[in-house]
């Protein structure tokens, strides 16, 4: 079995570079927000998000973490406005997750980490699919939502219900009917900067747009989250925890704000 990419000490974020040379490169993400130094942006839109319960199609585990996949062969749940130009469609949303409620995130503010993050995975219409879009400067763009401890979220429970059916790498069951947009916080404010993808091959390609505002997830919640194994069904059991990447360097990188 290949030593593939991971998070354990021998495969983990700072192995990557042997294999995925994008990890030197200079607009790597995730990166730590200096809410002090984020420069508000009068020129950015409000964020434009319309989703269709609809396209949900299935949950997976893919061996990182686990993901919904939507089905993206239509305008129907899509992101505009904001700081992207034109269409991009919702392909599929995942977390980054720690072993305790002291880490987790991905991003940064201030130095802080969250016990959680969810990422929204679109890519541009000016390309014919993801795969086409995922190494373009303007490929993807991937919304950042915070997950902070506190009261249990009901809409993220939903998807919390499915994971009994996917505690193992390969495992994948039906989705449906779920709306994304439950997920979000009420303020769609935002820090956005140009960044890459946070897991090999590390794709320099994103339009990452953070959310200011957090969503909660009770301890318990967390819990569910760490039930679910990096291994597959018959093999050790290593469990899913700590699947997030440090924070990069900014590399003389803007971080704008689209509030003051
Ligand atoms: N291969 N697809 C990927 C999609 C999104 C991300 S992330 N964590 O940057 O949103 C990583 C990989
Ligand atoms: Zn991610």
């Amino acid at each position: 079995m290949s030593n593939a990419w991971g998070y354990g000490p021998t495969n983990g974020p700072d192995t990557w570079m042997e294999r995925f040379p994008n990890a030197k490169g200079l607009r790597q993400s995730p990166i730590n927000i200096v809410t002090k130094e984020a420069q508000f942006d009068p020129s950015l839109k409000p964020l434009k998000v319309k989703y269709d319960p609809y396209n949900s199609r299935d949950i997976l585990n893919n061996g990182q973490s686990f993901q919904v996949d939507f089905v993206d062969d239509t305008d129907s749940s899509t992101l505009t406005g904001g700081p992207i130009c034109g269409t991009y469609r919702l392909n599929q949303f995942h977390f980054h997750w720690g072993a305790s409620d002291d880490r987790g995130s991905e991003h940064n503010v201030d130095g802080a980490q969250f016990p959680c993050e969810l990422h929204l995975v679109h890519w541009n219409t000016k390309y014919s699919s993801f795969r086409e879009a995922a190494d373009k400067d303007d490929g993807l763009a991937v919304i950042g939502v915070f997950l902070k401890i506190g009261a249990p979220n009901p809409q993220l429970q939903k998807v919390l219900d499915a994971l009994d059916l996917v505690k193992t790498k390969g495992k994948q069951t039906t989705f449906s009917n779920f709306d994304a947009k439950t997920l979000l916080p009420h303020s769609l404010d935002y820090w956005t900067y140009e960044g890459s993808l946070t897991t090999p091959p590390l794709l320099e390609s994103v339009t990452w747009i953070v959310l200011r505002e957090v969503i909660s997830v009770s301890s318990v919640q967390m819990a569910k989250f760490r039930s679910l194994f990096f291994t597959g069904e018959g093999e050790p059991q290593i469990s899913m925890v700590d699947n997030y990447r440090p924070p990069q360097l900014l590399q003389g990188r803007q971080v704008r704000a689209s509030f003051q």
